[in-house]
């Protein structure tokens, strides 16, 4: 193998997302079948043990790909150097929470990554925060780091774009691979919007398929709640669904969308579609020479109208809430 080895920093290794995403981050799925990578893992000190015992489990796997695997609890050492940084270590809920409950408990814990990632990271560095509330960390991370491109920082919206794939296939009785140009607006929330009235099903319109209601009714609240039935049905919160979109997301992110298609990313909001510039929220993007571009020029019905702007003034309220928690000014 003659390529340099990408450095992946994944933090919160040692929990169940954790554990579920590193082995395919060292068997290829994250990057390709034939760039090596040198992991690194960020634990808090109480968690390291765990974490050193993944670790050992790696070796142990003799991934061809695998250069190498070190375990940190100290943030400016676990990002120094790194190329992709994986923010996922943050509480989950639990029953009866709203993702935003998290906000005090977690948010404290992104702005020491941002700068730890500022002070050290790659120059070609990209950061996908997974830890709720992810659109909101991802905010505090970037703002923590002004010295590296806010367009580098994203936040997860893709494990709810797979489920909205997943449920217009059962719906439509046609495969994912079938489906195109689905949505997800706004926050990784239950306010998110998850949008198919550009969608494709095999090369028709998905909105002549199915009727409002059942939009209305059973599909958006179905995707949008889909974290609480996982935590009510399985009894802990979505670990290796959440794991699998974060590899999408990055592969997709460095390798390109496919043509005729889009995905769902939150990124930082140039203005598009009456989003506040510098909010971190969902928008439907291709990825073209390893960068997020929104996809431009759609139009916007009420109905999708009321639903966008309603998700996005809760990512303004949280802004407003972390400011006033002091953890960005
Ligand atoms: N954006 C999304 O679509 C999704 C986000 N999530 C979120 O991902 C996060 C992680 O979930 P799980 O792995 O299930 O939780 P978990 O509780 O199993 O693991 C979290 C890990 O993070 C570690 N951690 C806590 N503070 C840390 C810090 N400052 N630095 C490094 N590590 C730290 C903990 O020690 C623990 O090992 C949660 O916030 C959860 O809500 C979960 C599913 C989907
Ligand atoms: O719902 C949760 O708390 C975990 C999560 O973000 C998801 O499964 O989408």
């Amino acid at each position: 193998m003659t390529k340099t080895p990408v450095t992946v920093t994944v933090t919160g290794a040692a929990g169940q997302i954790g554990y579920a995403l590193l082995f395919r981050i060292a068997s290829g799925h994250l990057l390709g079948a034939d760039v090596p990578v040198r992991l690194r893992l960020l634990e808090i000190p109480a968690a390291t043990k765990a974490a050193q015992g993944t670790a050992m489990e790696l070796d142990d796997c003799a991934f061809p790909l695998l250069a190498g695997v070190d375990v940190f609890d100290d943030p400016k050492a676990a990002f120094d150097g790194v190329n992709v940084a994986l923010l996922v270590g943050a509480r989950p809920r639990t029953k009866g929470m709203e993702r935003g409950d998290l906000l005090e408990a977690n948010g404290g814990i992104f702005g020491p990554q941002g700068a730890a990632i500022n002070a050290g990271a790659a120059s070609d560095v990209r950061v996908l925060v997974v830890g709720n509330p992810a659109n909101t960390n991802a905010l505090i991370a970037q703002q923590h780091a002004p010295d590296v491109p806010a367009d580098r920082f994203t936040a997860m919206t893709r494990l709810d774009h797979n489920r909205a794939l997943a449920q217009l296939a059962k719906k439509l009785n046609v495969p994912v691979a079938e489906l195109r140009k689905v949505t997800i607006w706004g926050n990784h929330s239950a306010t998110q919007y998850p949008d198919v009235f550009h969608a494709e099903a095999a090369g028709r319109p998905v909105k002549d398929l199915v009727d409002q209601a059942w939009l209305a009714d059973e599909f958006i609240p179905r995707v949008a709640k889909r974290g609480a039935e996982i935590i009510e049905v399985r009894g802990a919160s979505s670990a290796a669904s959440a794991a699998s979109a974060a590899i999408d997301h990055v592969h997709t992110w460095v390798n390109g969308t496919r043509e005729g298609d889009w995905t769902s990313a939150a990124i930082v909001s140039d203005g598009s579609y009456g989003v506040p510039a510098g909010l971190i929220s969902s928008f439907p993007v291709v990825a073209k020479d390893g960068k997020w571009e929104i996809v431009q020029g759609l139009e916007i019905s009420e109905f999708s109208r009321a639903r966008i702007d309603a998700s996005v003034a809760e990512l303004q309220e949280e802004r407003t809430a972390v400011q006033g928690l002091g953890l960005i000014s």
